[in-house]
């Protein structure tokens, strides 16, 4: 069972805009994008994150070439125990030649979470800081275990909502 976004709205810790709630979830906007820095390393046990620097925006939008960069969401959100979100790019990304990669958001999960954008279109893309680029669609999950969330994410980037 997918939540309506009017339900789904409840999960966001920051306010909220009209245009983010949607028939089936809601939308997330970008807040940052990042440039990598260095390699990753993904072991059986360990992982390093790579370090990224975060592009300014020209004004009030980023101009970006065809690569790959790390996005920051503006929002923050708290996933309610009894549910997982799932990550999907917006169409009208997709039709523009861009790639949103973005994952499982678990039961309990709190922050302000990251993704992977990928410039497809070889022309580039103009993307306006706190445009929606992602929709959350929230899957009600039964039966609840109680298990929740507990990683090494958990928390991230929050500010001043509470953790
Ligand atoms: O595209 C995504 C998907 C998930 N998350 C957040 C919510 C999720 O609950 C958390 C951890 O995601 P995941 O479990 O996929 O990451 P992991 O690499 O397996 O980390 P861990 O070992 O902490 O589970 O990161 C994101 O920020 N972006």
């Amino acid at each position: 069972m997918a939540l309506p976004g009017i339900y789904a709205a409840a999960s966001l810790l920051t306010s909220i805009v009209p245009d983010q709630i949607q028939p089936a979830g809601i939308d997330l906007r970008i807040g940052e994008i990042h440039v990598f820095q260095e390699h990753g390393f993904l072991g059986v046990r360990g992982r390093k994150i790579p370090t990224s620097k975060p592009l300014e925006p020209e004004g009030d939008k980023w101009l970006l070439k065809p690569g790959y960069y790390k996005i920051v969401f503006m929002d923050a959100i708290a996933i309610p125990s009894n549910a997982v979100g799932m990550c999907f790019p917006r169409s009208s990304l997709l039709r523009m030649g861009v790639m949103l990669g973005c994952a499982v958001w678990d039961p309990g999960y709190r922050g302000r979470g990251e993704a992977l954008l990928i410039v497809g279109n070889p022309h580039g893309v103009e993307i306006e800081v706190g445009a929606r680029v992602a929709q959350l669609v929230f899957i009600r999950v039964y039966p609840q275990l109680g298990e929740r969330y507990s990683g090494i994410y958990q928390g991230e980037r929050l500010a001043g909502e509470k953790i």
